[in-house]
């Protein structure tokens, strides 16, 4: 019996009831195969810790993370209309991420037969990419400050920062993980036209590292026409490494093309595994979708997915990808924002179902 310790955070908004479906999927798994367990810690941390104790984790929150032991972390979306963002995203998910050294933060962008895409052309154009995003600096490594607050001469500034060894670990990881899943083509998002420091850097450091896979195709599009070229001819994308804040915008723009921000899936990975990795839907807390049992739980199960392929469980992690692709195929549930009338219950209930019938009959391992 192989148990897999999981801390989860159902967090805000619609989190509570994606990690829900989340885990429902979770028990399905264990009834499944006879081998694995999941031993969930459930952490309260999210807005309404903050509103209860002015922070939205304890001052050891990362140590007690780390002492935990776990082998990986789920979290629903982080986010409330009573908080301002930057004090909820820093508070917990940016500060995991950085102390985490979670520096990948892998998001791949794929429309699943069955949904509809919003480009009118999408049956001869097929959407597979993957976006390899920066995840523990760039623009959002939290340098900065402001000056002379509320007067006519106040400065404020957001530095970037761009470290070598962290732009070449990422770099290093997304033409590892091109050639571990046969991406013919990695290309490099910049902005080196407008920003002749970080991004003219970031270009010598690709090619730096390109040079050391020289059987790997590779091209170069600035990020403004990046997002021309994921609408108009997607099928030329197959794996990019971006900055933080591109990888971003980017992956929601894929969100979209491939049908709904309730279906795409992210992985913040330590590729090291010296810390545990967070798993967790690329959308945010949907404030108008809360507490009405209509968010698609997709988006969070498909990150379940990613957790089982990182963590070794290629078999449950193909199962699970499997029963996804079967409820969407057949279009017999959808929620809302894939124009059905179903609930998330309704949803997660279909994903349980295919499931079992993705699965093997059950065997001791
Ligand atoms: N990883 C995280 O924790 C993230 C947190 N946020 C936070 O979330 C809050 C709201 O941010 P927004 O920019 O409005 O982004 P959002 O992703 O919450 O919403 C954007 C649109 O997508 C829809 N949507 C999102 N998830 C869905 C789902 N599972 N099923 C169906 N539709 C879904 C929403 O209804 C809305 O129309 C903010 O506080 C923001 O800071 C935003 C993005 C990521
Ligand atoms: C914070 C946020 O929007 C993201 O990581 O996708
Ligand atoms: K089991
Ligand atoms: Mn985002």
């Amino acid at each position: 019996m192989k148990t897999i310790h999981l801390a989860v955070f159902p967090a805000d908004g619609i989190g509570p009831e994606v990690i829900a479906a989340s885990r429902q999927v979770l028990r399905k798994l264990e009834q499944l195969h006879a081998g694995v367990r999941f031993e969930c810690r459930e952490f309260d941390w999210s807005s309404a810790y903050y509103h209860q104790t002015g922070a939205m984790m304890p001052p050891d929150g990362l140590q007690q993370l780390e002492a935990g032991g776990f082998d990986a972390i789920l979290m629903g979306p982080v986010g409330s209309p009573t908080i301002p963002d930057h004090i909820t995203l820093w508070g917990l998910l940016l500060a995991i991420r950085q102390g985490f050294d979670q520096y990948v933060n892998l998001r791949p962008m794929r429309l699943l037969p069955g949904v509809a895409s919003p480009l009118r052309n999408a049956a001869q154009h097929p959407i597979n990419m993957v976006c390899v995003r920066e995840n523990s600096e760039g623009e959002y490594a939290g340098v900065g400050g402001r000056v002379h607050q509320g007067k006519a001469r106040e400065v404020a500034l957001q530095t970037t920062v761009f470290t070598r060894s962290i732009t070449e670990r990422v770099m290093r990881f997304a033409f590892d993980y091109a050639q571990q899943h046969g991406h013919q083509l990695v290309t490099n998002v910049t902005k080196s036209n407008s920003m002749q420091y970080n991004m003219v850097f970031w270009d010598e450091v690709f090619e730096q590292v390109a040079a050391q896979y020289p059987a790997q195709a590779t091209d170069q599009q600035l990020v403004d026409s990046m997002t021309a070229r994921m609408v108009s001819q997607p099928e030329t994308v197959e794996l990019f490494v971006a900055s933080n804040l591109f990888g971003d915008i980017l992956s929601d723009l894929g969100a979209a093309l491939t049908g709904s921000m309730g279906l795409a899936p992210s992985a913040n990975l330590n590729p090291e595994r010296q810390y545990p990795s967070l798993f967790q839907a690329i959308h945010g807390s949907a404030f108008s979708l809360v507490g009405k049992n209509v968010a698609n739980p997709i988006a969070s199960i498909w990150s379940v997915q990613l957790m089982l392929a990182f963590l070794g469980e290629t078999e449950l992690a193909a199962q699970l990808m499997v029963a996804i692709e079967t409820v969407l195929r057949e279009q017999r549930v959808r929620t809302p924002d894939l124009g059905g009338r179903n609930s998330t219950t309704d949803m997660t209930e279909a994903v349980c179902q295919a499931l079992e019938a993705a699965s093997a009959p059950a065997r001791p391992r």
